[in-house]
């Protein structure tokens, strides 16, 4: 399979803080990477890394064959990235956005469809600032598709968002993933993982400690479900003191 994502050994540091260190992981077109891993665990750290918003210590990154930092222009057209917040005018309206969002590409989708998809049409001639925060959330992975992206990146994806808006968001993103779209994203809802990762890697103080798929995650730990192996694995007593 083509492979669309490519990280070798991604080290990175913030003065003395190794917030990541030799990352490997691969992801291939059409396939869902979770990076997952408690809060300052470095998932967003590598995101940044991988897209060469932040510059890295070592190691390498490719997207789509490009280096990120080199291709930038060329990589712009066809990555979408969900960003937590824009910075955009307090009192654009919603489908001003789009529009600006819009005319930095040359090939878009239609917004007015993506926020349909997203249950936002509604808030078309809404200030950005009037909506909600899951609405806000919502309007994000609008804007990271509106490109309409080989590859997306989500942060935090349904962080803030109510049961349905969450499982209206899942079907949208399958959908896209069956027409071939890569999606890394990031996720502290294990349920979610389960249903949308093909592959996942989880971050414990900037190292990899399981990288595969999520059957093979539970496989490997004593439990049945995700969430337990989740939480077996990154617990940072419980382990230590079954050695003992
Ligand atoms: N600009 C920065 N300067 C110094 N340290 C930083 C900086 N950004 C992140 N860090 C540190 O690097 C580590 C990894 O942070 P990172 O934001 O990548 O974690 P995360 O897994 O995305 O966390 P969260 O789930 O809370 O978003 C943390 O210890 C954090 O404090």
């Amino acid at each position: 399979m083509e492979t669309t994502i490519k990280v070798n050994q991604l080290s990175k540091s913030y003065d003395t803080i190794k917030a990541i260190e030799n990352i490997d992981f691969s992801v291939c077109r059409g396939e869902v990477f979770g990076l997952l891993g408690a809060n300052g665990a470095g998932k967003s750290t590598t995101i940044e890394c991988i897209l060469g918003t932040k510059n890295h210590d070592s190691g390498t990154v490719s997207i789509l064959g490009m280096n990120p930092r080199e291709d930038r222009k060329k990589l712009f057209e066809r990555v979408g990235v969900q960003f937590q917040e824009t910075n955009y005018q307090d009192k654009i309206r919603v489908a001003e956005l789009c529009e600006v969002t819009q005319s930095l590409y040359k090939t878009f989708l239609n917004y007015r469809d993506l926020l349909k998809q997203f249950g936002l049409s509604q808030k078309l001639k809404n200030q950005v600032s009037e909506l909600s925060g899951g609405q806000k959330q919502r309007l994000f992975i609008v804007l990271a598709l509106i490109p309409n992206p080989e590859v997306v990146f989500l942060d935090e994806l349904t962080t803030g968002l109510d049961a349905k808006a969450r499982r209206d968001v899942w079907k949208c993103l399958s959908d896209l993933k069956a027409k071939g779209l890569t999606i890394l994203l990031t996720s502290h809802f294990m349920d979610e993982v389960e249903v949308l990762c093909d592959k996942i890697m989880i971050l414990k103080r900037g190292k990899s400690i399981f990288y595969g798929t999520v059957q093979e995650a539970i496989a490997a730990s004593p439990y049945e479900k995700l969430e337990d192996a989740y939480l077996w694995y990154t617990d940072e007593e419980g382990k230590e003191n079954e050695s003992i």
